[in-house]
């Protein structure tokens, strides 16, 4: 079937999207990727059902001010328990076409398609199996198929060539190079009329980018970098004007008939849009009311008394017709919906391989009168069969172009090849393809530099680092100020005093970076999703990129603040400064891991803050300085607290070998630390033996620093601990 594109070839579906015409006589660019040969592969889908999880509030017990506050939950259901959104539907979609799936709002349109896509959100369940070639979905075949969601995921600061530049170093085969990679993104960007805005940033609602079609556009485009067999679109043309999605629709159309199977869910399309598509499969509730070629639903539903009235665009008229809104002299809209289905499931009932095949009684309506659909109490419904018109509709003769999965083609010759041909040739290129293809387009290293590059690019804009510097600085002078000089104290008092010093400093950066930190997987998880779903790339290499981007600014910025309150503060001279830092350094990675950690395992930054909120808060009681004497049953707590080897440890830099003198009995403000005897003698001040007793802790300031390899171990297990959890996120 080469659909109704016959009279559009490459060159004006480029002129198309470019806006450019090549009616006007203008030269078309050259779209040679619409012409690229792909795998032809003939996707199937029989008898999908589909449940997804109800609401549980999961509150039933709570006392009535606290049910407010419980969010609701999807709970783990039995399938009983759970609600169906798809009812045994098939189908298929060959190469070279492009099948509709259309109905009203929550029809079960995304659903199907992400089902047809190995996309299906981990807490539904299916039924039904969706096969490509004959064969089930495997990774491999996941990576020919390009999925266009409904809502343009892309970065925002990211301009159009960057965007797709990235998407090619990652997907694209290793064995080709950055020149043959870079020309493919210029042959997409032609392709797709794209030049113009090709250094424009994709832009959000902050900032201005790219208009919405351009931006739909890029999202296709990111996935025919890949020339992908299979293209699955969800809405792809919503939120774009007429002409906008004219030029889209114009453009997939031109793909398929190179041989692609193109899958779309389109919510309303225009004549114009519907006279493109080649097929289409309407639901109603999740339900199949019609499945045939888009010409022909009108002499369907005509057979069924409900023609579409003159002037009426089809495509809204089955829509209505799908929603229940048209109405009968007697009966209701949903009266009438019900019939639909129920023609439909008994139709179906009687000839499994679907429309094409021989003659079969439909429950029909007399003209102008509905008949009265039996609805059975789970809803589903037998028609009535009066048979008066049934029969006529149904002697297919290949238009309703459903086939039999195990007996292949029995329609109208495709241009690719006939699809006993299609599933043989292709089960070998599949084949070929287990054996020789690499899971992964990009080596490990081009997937770590090129995230790397990108994570950093990604936040360009952001200035949240200035004003990181900025409160770094003041809030490091202010405490210096407070704690001017503290560190050359050598009285009693003053190491008091610098005890204070050392343990906000390790815990203000640690609070920084922990509560920085909280909010960089709830902020990526999508695009991850996304990304992963493709086979983009590796977890690890992503996650060993993106952590990385972060570290210049996690480490400079503390670092300044660390130097500024260590001279101001008067600290221990000399290398000790390389000690002190090196620990707070550490420790500000350990609190992002903490940080990471919880963003990764709630994915909600919210939710995650109010954890963490209470984690710090427990973290710093226990942590050594505010309390020594912690009740036994519950002092276990602080050798969770990794601010307690933080403060230990610089403890240990800071006192260990210094003297120190108790003047708390004479004037300990004029105390001279280079001529202390004068004072020891003069009965005002005594040596202090043990600095230990002094500071009422168990911490031995005089024992060899094992607190930096408990650091470490809390940094290698939390960073571990984020990769599992990351892992387990984003699972399929
Ligand atoms: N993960 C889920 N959890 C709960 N309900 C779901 C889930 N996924 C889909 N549903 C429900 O399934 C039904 C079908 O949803 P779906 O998104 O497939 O509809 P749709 O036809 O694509 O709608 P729209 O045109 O508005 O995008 C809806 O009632 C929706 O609420």
């Amino acid at each position: 079937m080469s659909g109704g594109a016959a009279t559009v070839n490459g060159a004006t579906a480029a002129a198309a999207a470019s806006g450019g015409s090549a009616a006007n006589g203008a030269a078309p660019a050259p779209a040679t990727i619409f012409m690229e040969p792909t795998n032809e592969v003939v996707v199937q889908f029989q008898n999908i059902s589909c449940w997804v999880p109800q609401l549980d509030m999961g509150k039933k017990g709570l006392p009535e001010p606290l049910k407010g506050l419980v969010a609701p939950k999807p709970a783990l259901q039995a399938k009983a328990d759970m609600r169906q959104v798809l009812f045994n539907i098939s189908g298929e979609c060959e190469p070279g076409t492009m099948l509709a799936l259309m109905g009203p709002s929550g029809g079960g349109k995304t659903t199907l398609l992400s089902i047809l896509g190995g996309r299906a959100p981990k807490q539904t369940r299916q039924e039904g199996q969706v096969l490509f070639n004959g064969h089930k979905l495997t990774k491999r075949i996941k990576r020919q198929i390009g999925f266009v969601l409904q809502d343009d995921l892309l970065y925002a600061t990211l301009s159009v060539h960057e965007t797709l530049f990235f998407a090619a170093m990652l997907r694209l085969p290793k064995h080709k190079t950055k020149a043959e990679k870079l020309e493919r993104v210029d042959s997409v960007i032609k392709a797709l009329g794209l030049e113009k805005c090709r250094d424009t940033i994709i832009g959000d609602h902050l900032r201005r980018g790219v208009s919405g079609g351009e931006r739909k556009r890029v999202s296709v485009g990111h996935e025919l970098l890949i020339n992908p067999a299979i293209l699955l679109l969800d809405e792809p043309t919503s939120g774009l004007d007429s002409s906008a999605a004219r030029k889209l629709l114009m453009l997939l159309r031109e793909l398929a008939s190179s041989g692609r199977a193109i899958i779309t869910t389109i919510h309303q399309p225009s004549s114009f849009l519907y006279s493109q598509l080649d097929t289409v499969l309407l639901l109603s509730q999740g339900h199949p009311i019609y499945y045939g070629k888009g010409g022909e639903a009108a002499a369907w539903f005509q057979q069924l008394g409900v023609p579409c009235p003159f002037g009426v665009n089809i495509a809204d008229w089955i829509l209505d017709l799908a929603s229940g809104e048209v109405v009968g002299k007697q009966k209701t809209g949903e009266d009438m919906r019900l019939h639909l289905v129920a023609c439909s499931e008994q139709f179906l009932q009687q000839e499994p391989a679907g429309y094409a095949g021989g003659a079969v009684d439909v429950p029909a309506l007399t003209a102008g009168e509905p008949t009265v659909a039996v609805v059975t109490a789970d809803g589903s419904a037998m028609g009535h069969r009066d048979g008066a018109h049934g029969g006529a509709l149904v002697k297919r003769k290949g238009g309703l172009a459903h086939v039999d999965i195990e007996q292949g083609l029995s329609n109208g010759p495709s241009p690719h090849g006939s699809k006993g041909d299609l599933l043989d040739r292709s089960a070998t290129t599949l084949a070929a393809e287990r054996a020789g293809a690499s899971r992964w387009g990009a080596s490990y290293w081009t997937q770590f530099y090129t995230l790397f590059v990108r994570a950093v690019r990604v936040r360009r804009f952001e200035t949240l680092s200035q004003q990181d510097l900025i409160q770094f600085i003041i809030v490091g002078a202010i405490c210096g100020m407070i704690w001017w000089q503290v560190g050359q104290d050598k009285t009693l008092y003053g190491a008091q005093n610098a005890r204070g010093l050392l343990f906000f400093e390790g815990l203000f950066l640690a609070f920084r970076c922990l509560f920085q930190s909280l909010f960089v997987f709830p902020q990526e998880h999508k695009m991850m999703l996304k990304e992963r779903s493709s086979g983009m790339y590796r977890l690890s290499a992503f996650y060993l990129a993106r952590t990385a981007s972060d570290i210049p600014s996690d480490l400079s910025i503390p670092s300044l603040f660390i130097a500024i309150i260590y001279l101001m503060g008067g600290l221990r001279h000399g290398g000790y400064f390389f000690l002190n830092w090196l620990t707070v350094l550490l420790t500000t990675l350990v609190a992002q891991s903490f940080g990471l950690l919880l963003g990764a395992t709630v994915m909600n930054a919210k939710t995650a803050q109010t954890i963490a909120a209470v984690i710090m808060l427990t973290f710093m009681l226990v942590g050594g300085f505010y309390v020594t004497n912690i009740p036994v049953w519950i002092g276990w707590i602080k050798w969770l607290s990794f601010l307690t080897y933080t403060f230990s440890l610089l403890m240990k830099i800071e006192y260990k070998g210094q003297s120190f003198w108790d003047c708390s009995l004479g004037d300990d403000k004029n105390f001279n630390p280079s001529d202390p005897w004068n004072y020891v003698a003069s009965g005002q001040c005594a040596p202090v033996d043990d600095l230990n007793k002094e500071f009422h802790t168990s911490i031995d300031i005089n024992s060899v620093p094992w607190e930096a390899a408990v650091l470490i171990g809390f940094l290698v297990a939390g960073r571990i601990a984020v990769y599992i959890a990351l892992r387990k996120k984003t699972q399929r």
